[in-house]
Formats: C-alpha cells, structure tokens, sequence
C-alpha cells in the first residue's frame, strides 16, 4: 500500500479582515493570555536569582539544561583553543561575516553635535559607550555562532569597556564550540555558560560570579524575551527580539520553491516562529503549501518547523499589492521579503518591518549571516517602535549647555515667567540671582 502524501495544514484566507485578525493573533502569540503561566515563571526564576545568586544559576541550568555549570566562567585559553580547533572553511565562513557585519556597524557611529545658539550660547550632545554591557546568545534549540558576532562587533566599536558574554550549556557542559571560537574572533574574553531567564537576571542583578551590567542585547526564546522585558528599567535591552518570523509579499514572478524554503528558514528556529505569506497569485498561493511538503521530507528539524507553520503559519490572497503592504504593516514583522518585480517600489510604501530583503537574490539567511546590517531585530509587532540592535544600543548621549552672560540676560524674562507659572520659586530665582 503506498502511503497518501500529507499537505502541509497551512491556513489560507481571501478575506482581509479575517487575514488582519489573524496577523493580529499571530503577533500576540507572545504575550496576553497564553503565556501567562511562562511570565509567572520568568517571575519567579528572576526572584530567585535576585535572591540565592549563583546557586540558583547552577540549580536552574541543571534543571533547564541538564548540566551543573561548574564553575561558570569558560577559561579563557579554552577560547582559544576552539578557535584553533575550528575547521578551515568555517574560519573563513566566520571571518568573512566578521569582516562585513564589521564594516557596516562602522558607518553606524554617530557624531556629537555642537550647536551655538542665537546669543554665542553652546548647547550640544556628546555619545559615550556604557561601561558593562550583557551580550545573550541563544543555545537552547540551535546554536548561534552568527548572534556572538552580531552582538559584540556593534558594542566593540561603541568601545565598550567590559563585554559579559552568556550562554547555555550544551549536553556536554560545554557550549557549542563554534560559539567559542566565534567569540574567540571578536575579542570576547567572558563568558559564562548560563542561558534563559535566569542568565538574563544575573546580568540584571549581578552575582558573586556575573557582574552586573548597563545594557542586555541579543535575542532569545520566549524566557528570554520575558525576561529582558521583566528587567528593563534596572537595566537597559537592545528590544524584544524574541521568537523569529517572517513575512514574505509575493507576486507571480515568485518561484515557490525559494518562497517554501524562505517560509521554513524562520519556522525551523522555534515552535513560537511565525511565517507568513501574502501573495497577489492565486496560483502562489496553491503550490506553496506542497513545495513546503516536499522540502519538510527529511528535514531534520521538521518537528519544530511543522508546529510552528502549523499555529503560526498563515497565506493570504491579496487583490494588489497595497493591500498586501497594509496587512504587512498591521503586523510590524520582524523579517519582510520582497519577492516581486519591483521590490524598490513596494520598499517605498512599506511603514514597519525590522528588515527588508529585497529581490530574489536575497533570502533571509544572508541578513542572518553576513550581509552586514545586525540580525537580532524585534519580534511580535514590536517593529512599530523598535528596530535592530546597532553601535547607538551600546552608546547613551548626554546634553552639554554652556550659556554666557548674555545669553542668560536675553532669556530670563521667559525663564522667570515660566518657572511662575508652575509655581517653582527658586527656579525663578536662580535665574535671578546671576542678573546684574
Ligand atoms: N529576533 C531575533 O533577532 C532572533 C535572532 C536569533 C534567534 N532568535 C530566536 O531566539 C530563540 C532561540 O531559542 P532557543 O530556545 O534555541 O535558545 P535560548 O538560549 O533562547 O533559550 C534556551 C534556554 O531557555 C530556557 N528554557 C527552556 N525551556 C524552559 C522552560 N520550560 N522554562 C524556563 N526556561 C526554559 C533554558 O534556560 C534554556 O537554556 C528562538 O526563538 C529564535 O527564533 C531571534
Ligand atoms: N533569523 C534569526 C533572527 O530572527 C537570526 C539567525 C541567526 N542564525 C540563523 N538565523
Ligand atoms: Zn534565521
């Protein structure tokens, strides 16, 4: 008897109200209702660091990871030693994205800003890096040597003074060793083997072993997500970049075949990944789902990737192209694709999106990899008001104000007048105490 292939259960809509109640429910997957019990358990996990330290780092990996990270900190010559140990082609695989992620973030430092005003005064805005910055790199379902670069070449040329890397443990103990040796690269020389909530709460509250920093970026699992978002206000965070997604607009010059890979490269990341096709080709529409089936034969991560196509998978048909960049826009994806014959044009109308990828020529993976521009970007609609980590996450700016005998005389009528207004007496006064 010969088995039925099996289609992918891949929810397609025509309507585009339902399409955007659907898209609305897909960005919420993270948060409200059905995390509720995750969020009480970050809660509780950063409680107990807060409290016991580096004994609740050690119990909580043996309980998430399976390992007992003693001690926490990587020697460092074992750095080293994973970079020696790292094979020939994926060194130069990890140079070259160095190199270009590198060249990018360079362009990306700010320059103070020295303005004089109307009477000499000087009134400015210089940047300096924080002193202790908290790099996350995940290591739960996937390893990711790629998010070590992302993290640390944009603090590096920030100039941060001290990088705090952390990870989770593998099954041996160790992380990935291509992690090392990543880090190896891009100069980082601390790092602890510690992941998830708890991670994120030692570099909030600090530890005997992990000291406390001024900003955690890099992106993570929901824990982490939640975690980052719990501790926000101790601590600065890049954004929510949490689980990955991707929303591809697709005319009938698509192919198929690259849009059903391009679907499954975010959905194999985690069950939480969304993936999201809006197309103006009814014919797009139909072979998608099969082309997706053929290439889930044999994929090794197919658990993960079904189950996320599956809840949190979506095609719809749209009538044109400005109805697909209004639904796009309803969901602020992370990731957006544009595979139709005039990418630029579409760019134009498009409001929120972590990232554009433009053309047929560029699937989403070389963004992750090496293109240049920073791969940890904010997730589940949080592309309305944040965007990628970049070297201004690591910076803070400060005003400088230098006013002059004659600049304070020229203003202090107004100064006076408004601090009357809200009824702040020295205000006034301090103004006029410098008058002649
Ligand atoms: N948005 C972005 O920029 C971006 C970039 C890269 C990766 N990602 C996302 O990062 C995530 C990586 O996730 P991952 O799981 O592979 O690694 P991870 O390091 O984020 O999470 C692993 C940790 O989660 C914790 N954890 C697992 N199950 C738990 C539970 N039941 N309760 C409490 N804690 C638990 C454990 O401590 C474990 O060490 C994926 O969602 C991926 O899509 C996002
Ligand atoms: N697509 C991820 C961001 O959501 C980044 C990544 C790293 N490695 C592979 N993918
Ligand atoms: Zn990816």
């Amino acid at each position: 008897m010969v088995a039925s292939p099996t289609t992918i259960t891949l929810a397609c809509l025509r309507d585009q109200a339902a399409a955007a109640a659907r898209l609305e429910a897909i960005a919420q997957r993270t948060s409200g209702e059905q995390i509720i019990q995750a969020a009480a358990r970050v809660d509780a996990i950063l409680e107990r660091v807060r409290r016991e330290g580096d004994a609740a780092l050690i119990a909580l990996t043996e309980e998430f990871d399976g390992v007992r990270p003693e001690p926490l900190r990587i020697p460092q010559q074992e750095l080293a030693a994973a970079w020696e140990q790292c094979p020939a082609h994926l060194r130069r695989a990890l140079e070259l994205a160095h190199e270009r992620i590198l060249a990018f973030h360079r362009h990306q430092r700010p320059s103070d800003l020295a303005v004089t005003g109307p009477h000499g005064e000087l009134l400015g805005r210089r940047w300096r890096p924080v002193e202790r910055a908290g790099l996350y790199v995940p290591g739960g379902r996937a390893s990711y040597p790629s998010t070590v670069l992302m993290n640390a070449v944009p603090a590096k040329v920030a100039g941060v003074g001290r990088l705090v890397m952390v990870t989770p443990p593998g099954p041996t103990g160790q992380p990935n060793p291509t992690v090392l040796a990543a880090a190896h690269l891009a100069g980082i020389e601390e790092i602890y083997r510690v992941g998830g909530a708890q991670a994120i709460g030692a570099l909030a509250y600090g530890t005997a072993s992990i000291p406390r920093v001024d900003v955690i970026t890099g992106p993570g699992n929901l824990y982490v997500t939640l975690a980052k978002k719990a501790v926000y206000g101790q601590v600065a965070i890049d954004s929510l970049a949490g689980p990955s997604e991707v929303l591809v607009i697709a005319d009938h010059t698509a192919r198929p075949e690259q849009v059903a890979a391009d679907l499954l490269a975010q959905a194999e990341h985690d069950p939480l990944a969304a993936a999201i096709l809006l197309t103006t080709s009814e014919a797009l529409a139909r072979s998608v789902p099969a082309a997706i089936e053929a290439q889930l034969s044999g994929h090794p991560r197919a658990a993960i990737t079904r189950a996320a196509l599956e809840n949190w998978g979506l095609i719809v048909v749209c009538e044109d192209l400005d109805q697909a960049a209004a639904l796009s826009d309803c969901f602020a994806p992370e990731h957006l694709e544009l595979l139709v014959e005039e990418p630029e044009a579409l760019a134009e109308r498009i409001q929120h999106a972590g990232a554009i990828f433009l053309g047929p020529y560029t699937p989403e993976a070389v963004g992750d990899y090496l293109a240049g521009p920073n791969h940890t970007l904010p997730t589940s609609g949080t592309a309305r008001f944040a965007g990628a980590l970049s070297v201004e996450t690591f910076l803070r700016h400060t005003s400088l104000i230098r006013f002059n005998r004659q600049a304070l005389h020229a203003t202090a009528e107004a100064v006076v007048a408004l601090a009357e207004s809200e009824g702040l007496h020295s205000h006034a006064e301090s103004v006029r105490q410098r008058l002649d």
